[in-house]
């Protein structure tokens, strides 16, 4: 059963438990660009007791160095790039590291800056993303879009995120790809959350976009990068030996249960759910045992809340 944290004494009880503090970020830290009540208390509490913090995000529509920019602009300051993780940096390691794709070919990127930034870095060039000739505003789709009968040869994998920016022209161009060369570009996906959680209601998230693709084409995605998948949890353990010998001196701390705590859950963390984002306390309440988050509290900023009293 999980323990709601709710006085002084809990929190206390738990910050001497832990060591290091995974943090997810939608619906956690902040809501958009909407920061959460006391998150930058509770930040400044766990530096002070010389707590790890880090930073793991299904977030896809920005690079690293995006939400490091994030964090400044919302008056957190000090964290490093080495302490931010997200889908779009796993997917794009994914497609160096596992895939090897050769840096002559292509990707081509459902998906936002934050993707395409992640995968120049690493020496790729992407099509589609934030294309410009892709964005058909107020322009009646053309079905004989010359886009659509011109596909790029280079394109040598299909990576699939959030974005905000949608249309039926990405996602025919997309679903082209898919179907090529007898199925066989590879397909990968940054996340599965099939919601986004804003201020006080969920939106379309990255997972159901994917999942439109993924239903028209007739097409899983050949790998998720995103929590659950543990490749983050991998890369955070291979910086942080503490973790790596004793993952029960981390704790998880997320807004959803099928990607938040059970990554956390998976990589041998306790977890905490916070009930600002995706998930409600009812929902806990019913949660057999083996799902159950270790903890749950209305919010992240209780941790220093609760501790001044
Ligand atoms: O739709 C999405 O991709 C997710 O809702 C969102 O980006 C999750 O981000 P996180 O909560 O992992 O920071
Ligand atoms: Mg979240």
């Amino acid at each position: 059963m999980s323990v709601k944290l709710t006085n002084s004494e809990q929190i206390h009880n738990l910050l001497d438990q832990y060591d290091y503090f995974l943090f997810d970020c939608d619906g956690v830290l902040w809501l958009g660009d909407h920061l959460l009540p006391s998150v930058p208390e509770t930040l400044d509490l766990l530096k002070k007791l010389n707590k790890k913090c880090i930073f793991v995000t299904n977030n896809s529509t920005k690079a690293r160095d995006d939400y490091l920019s994030k964090f400044r602009k919302l008056g957190i300051e000090g964290i490093t790039k080495d302490e931010v993780f997200g889908s779009s940096y796993a997917s794009a390691v994914y497609v160096d590291k596992i895939l090897k794709l050769s840096k002559d070919k292509k990707v081509w990127v459902l998906g936002e800056e934050g993707i395409e930034k992640e995968l120049k870095e690493l020496g790729y060039t992407t099509v589609g993303g934030s294309d410009p000739l892709l964005v058909e505003d107020g322009v009646k789709f053309n079905p004989d879009h010359p886009a659509l009968s011109n596909l790029d040869e280079q394109v040598g994998a299909v990576l699939a995120g959030l974005t905000f920016n949608l249309n039926y022209l990405k996602l025919s161009l997309t679903m082209q790809y898919l179907l090529k060369d007898n199925k066989s570009i590879p397909f990968i996906a940054t996340n599965i959350d099939s919601t986004f959680p804003s201020k006080g209601k969920l939106l379309i998230g990255a997972g159901s976009i994917i999942e439109t693709v993924s239903f028209a084409s007739g097409r899983q995605p050949d790998a998720v990068c995103g929590k659950p998948n543990q490749a983050m949890m991998n890369s955070i353990k291979a910086d942080n030996e503490g973790l790596r010998t004793n993952p029960k001196r981390g704790l998880m701390i997320g807004d959803r249960l099928n990607t938040d705590m059970k990554f956390g859950r998976d990589g041998g963390l306790d977890t905490l759910l916070v009930l600002t984002g995706i998930e409600t306390e009812e929902n806990v309440l019913k949660l057999q045992q083996d799902v159950a988050p270790t903890y749950y509290a209305e919010k992240i900023g209780d941790l220093f809340e609760y501790y001044k009293k």
